[in-house]
């Protein structure tokens, strides 16, 4: 996703948006710089009055007590100023960071599925970086350089016009071949992070199927893909260095050349009396002292474009619409005659998609008992799934839990009601009692290891160096036994439905009698219902609802349907989950 254009205005004022919340301390980080600068300017003026001194054998002590004073206080206040802006830019990166990360996680599913993941990592980790310099120091020291070099203009004029006008000249000239430089620069750094931006999305992608790609034999060509951006970018940044070097040699070289022509109309004015020695030196002093202001206010420019564009970018992350999961009622106590779920004529269409991926989808759903989805791939099943835990929302028709229509209901209180495990099931970030105690860190570690025994896991962890404390991912755990602990995950909660998405693969015989054992178990007070790809799972469930197209086709248990439902005897043939 190229990062959007906007204009220079616009763009500033989205930056000046995310330095807001520390404007009093970057307006003390402006002040301290003016002081700065202020310290800096006085210097030549006060050189000028030593010089002055030794002609008219004046005492030396107050000039240069004054000359040190200057140090020191320009050291001082320089010191100051760069603990402040620097931890002005540390806490704009933190926030940025924080509200990015909180915005993903919140953020509603069809956003969030719209972007790759490497994208969005790729906005925290390395955007950040570039609104960092550009939010607090840039700023500051672009208007801190800006004021030097009128404060030195200004002193330049009081010492001597005619050679104001020489110097004038020069930095008028700088100034517009620099000022022309400035927005290729910008255009070719946003395009190199852009750049940045895709090779994240590819290499993520990649790393997620590391193992498809090794057995395929792609390593190479994967390597290729991800490299080809890493290749643009370098190719935008070098043009951006290349031009930013034109635009510094220019700045320099000007003003090296004002001084060589202010020497020599100096020099020249020395030699007619028109101008005392000491007023050239200041003159010079202060014409050197045109090099610091000229090349701060070049780079901070570039930085500020850079960080300019990342702020558009970060912004752009950030029309993530979240989730209001806490507005609306709690899920209603269940009683005899509401208890459970209902779907009365639910249609749903993805965005973008020109079909819909549910239709007069119209079933009941106990509150206790399992009921299992069946049906062709693409037929809606997971769509079910994701409509229960309000991923998304039906665009016609109701959906009722416990009697109440969902929708009128909290996101968070709906999902706090449900268990959901996924088909295909990864480890969640820390140890194995963070894996399973997800919902609830406060778990006891006794039903924690009860769980675990209930899915045939116990002995595996106790084995484990760590136990329970061992880092998942290094747990050495099969994909049968990834599915286990995401099961011993949902049934630590003893959820009110559990919605199983089954594995069609990695099921070993342990995990295939540990799904049968929980789904039995906890059918007895709990509504249980599962994406079915397994003969044992069909044959044990209350209810199938075999779906076809989005709808219903038809419903009954595994010998009803066997024997009125010729798509359903297809299917246990296709799937050999048949006796
Ligand atoms: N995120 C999505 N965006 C657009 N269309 C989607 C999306 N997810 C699913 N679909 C479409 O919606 C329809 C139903 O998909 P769904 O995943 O619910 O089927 P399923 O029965 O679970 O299939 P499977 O058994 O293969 O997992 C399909 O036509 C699918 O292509």
């Amino acid at each position: 996703m190229s990062s959007p254009r906007r204009s220079r205005g616009g763009n500033l004022a989205l930056l000046a948006s995310f330095v807001r919340p520390h404007r009093r301390r970057l307006l003390a980080g402006l002040l301290l710089g003016l002081g700065v600068a202020a310290s800096a300017l006085a210097t030549p003026l006060v050189t000028k009055m030593i010089l002055d001194s030794v002609s008219t054998s004046a005492s030396l002590t107050a000039p240069v007590a004054a000359l040190l004073g200057l140090l020191v206080l320009g050291v001082v206040l320089g010191y100051a100023q760069a603990t402040l802006l620097g931890t002005v830019a540390e806490n704009v990166v933190l926030d940025v960071r924080t509200s990015l990360v909180r915005r993903f996680f919140r953020g509603r599913l069809p956003d969030l599925q719209r972007r790759s993941s490497g994208e969005l990592v790729s906005r925290v980790v390395a955007d950040t970086v570039l609104l960092r310099e550009a939010s607090s120091t840039s700023l500051v020291n672009l208007i801190n350089g800006a004021v030097s070099l009128t404060g030195t203009i200004v002193l330049m004029a009081v010492l001597d016009v005619p050679l104001l006008g020489v110097t004038l000249a020069a930095v008028t000239v700088v100034g517009l071949l620099v000022a022309a430089l400035m927005r290729p620069i910008a255009e070719a750094q946003s395009r190199a992070q852009d750049e940045i931006g895709k090779l994240g999305g590819v290499l993520a992608a990649g790393l997620d199927a590391v193992r498809t790609v090794k057995a395929d034999g792609a390593e190479d060509r994967q390597t290729q893909r991800v490299v080809m951006h890493a290749e643009a970018s370098a190719r935008h940044s070098i043009k951006a260095v290349r031009t930013e070097a034109a635009a510094w040699s220019a700045a320099d070289g000007g003003i090296q050349l004002a001084i060589i022509a202010i020497l020599a109309f100096g020099a020249w004015r020395v030699s007619t009396g028109d101008l005392p020695v000491s007023t050239l030196i200041a003159f010079l002093l202060y014409a050197f002292g045109l090099v610091a202001p000229v090349s701060e206010i070049t780079l901070n420019v570039t930085q500020l474009q850079a960080g300019i564009a990342a702020a558009a970018r970060i912004r752009d992350a950030e029309s993530i619409r979240t989730e209001l999961l806490d507005a609306g009622a709690p899920v209603p106590a269940a009683d005899a005659a509401t208890a459970g779920l209902s779907f009365t004529d639910v249609t749903m269409t993805y965005p973008g998609s020109a079909h819909p991926a549910l239709t007069g989808f119209t079933a009941d759903i106990p509150g206790r008992g399992h009921t299992a989805l069946v049906g062709p791939s693409g037929s809606g099943k997971t769509t079910v799934f994701s409509l229960l835990l309000r991923f998304y929302d039906p665009d016609t028709g109701v959906i009722r839990l416990n009697g109440a229509d969902h929708r009128t209901l909290s996101i968070a209180a709906v999902r706090h009601h449900i268990a959901y495990v996924q088909q295909e099931t990864p480890l969640l970030p820390g140890s194995i009692r963070d894996n399973i105690a997800f919902r609830s860190p406060d778990t006891d570690d006794q039903i924690i290891w009860q769980a675990l025994d209930a899915v045939g896991l116990a002995d595996h962890v106790r084995k484990l160096p760590a136990g329970l404390a061992e880092p998942a991912a290094q747990a050495g755990l099969s994909g049968g036994q990834r599915q286990r602990v995401a099961l011993a995950r949902a049934i630590v909660t003893r959820p009110a439905i559990l919605l199983l998405d089954e594995a069609t693969s990695q099921l070993d015989g342990l995990t295939e009698a540990a799904v049968q054992r929980i789904i039995t178990d906890l059918a007895q007070h709990s509504a249980v219902i599962t994406i079915a790809h397994r003969l044992s799972t069909v044959i044990d469930a209350d209810t199938i609802l075999l779906m076809e197209k989005g709808t219903v086709r038809a419903a009954g248990t595994h010998r009803d349907l066997l024997t009125r439902d010729d798509l359903y005897r297809d299917l246990v043939a296709a799937l050999r989950i048949g006796s």
